[in-house]
């Protein structure tokens, strides 16, 4: 589907964790997982650009596990570029990425992998220190090398500040639309997964658990009034003679 509309890029993002693997958060999906995933979201979608999340665990031991893990997202899953959460402490990695040859987005504001130190999946930078250190982390992100800036769950406003100052593009989710980008988890754009709870930045645009759960219901009643299968529709007529064979041949049993 995401083929079909020409989206400027793909993310595989970690939150497929969530949304289509059913582990309470992002930290849990082993590497092997995410790269099976990127690698699934290329064949299917040849024709995008694609991004996707370094997840928890596969780059803060060392450079070398980092640039590794990011090998292995190329090299085996297709992906055109990498993501990677956190501010300025991620300088030299984004520095030493970039270098071999990997773009790489950066990704500010809230950053779910970090939930356990932030408290929760709360707003950021709505204090004038966190303000000014997601404005300063956003300009040594450019500077190490970063050619997109991705910004989470932070104010209009200061959104609007970094995209000014910033010549690479900002993506936001929950930023407001001041940025050069959005992005949007694609589960909460189709409504598939049913949430009771859903941040304010989402938008779903179906609703395609209600379609899904009508859609099988259906089936299901139709199955019990025999509605479906339909002999004439559905089936397969056998030939007479063979079916005449066949009864000679039970006759004998
Ligand atoms: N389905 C889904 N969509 C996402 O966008 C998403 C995930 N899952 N999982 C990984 C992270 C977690 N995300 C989240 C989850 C919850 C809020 C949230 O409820 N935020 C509060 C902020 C309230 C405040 O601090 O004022 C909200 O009500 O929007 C935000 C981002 C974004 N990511
Ligand atoms: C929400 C986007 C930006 C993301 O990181 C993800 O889907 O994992
Ligand atoms: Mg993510």
């Amino acid at each position: 589907m995401a083929e079909e509309c020409q989206f400027d890029i793909n993310l595989v993002g970690d939150s497929l964790a969530m949304v289509a693997l059913g582990y309470e958060d992002t930290n849990e999906i082993p590497f092997e997982e995410m790269l099976y995933h990127i690698k699934l979201v290329y064949r299917g979608n040849k024709k995008s650009f694609i991004l996707a999340d370094l997840p928890f665990g596969s780059y803060e031991k060392s450079h070398e596990q980092a640039i590794e893990s990011c090998i292995k997202m190329v090299k085996y899953g297709k992906a055109n570029g990498i993501k990677i959460e956190g501010g300025e402490e991620n300088f030299d990695l984004i520095r030493k990425i970039t270098s071999i040859g990997i773009p790489v987005m950066a990704h500010t504001g809230l950053t779910p992998q970090h939930h356990n130190v932030m408290g929760g999946f709360k707003l950021q930078g709505n204090t004038k220190n966190q303000a000014i250190k997601i404005y300063n982390d956003c300009l040594s992100l450019q500077k190490a090398g970063a050619f997109l800036i991705l910004l989470e769950c932070v104010p209009n406003k200061l959104a609007q500040e970094i995209t000014n100052k910033l010549s690479v593009p900002t993506i936001g989710i929950g930023a407001g639309p001041y940025c050069s980008g959005q992005v949007l988890v694609m589960a909460d754009v189709l409504g598939m997964n049913n949430n009771p709870h859903q941040p304010k930045f989402v938008k779903s645009y179906e609703n395609f658990f209600e379609k899904g759960v009508a859609a099988l219901n259906n089936y299901q009643n139709e199955v019990k009034n025999n509605q479906f299968p339909l002999a004439d529709v559905h089936g397969y007529k056998m030939k007479s003679e063979v079916l005449n064979e066949l009864k000679e041949y039970t006759k004998l049993l």
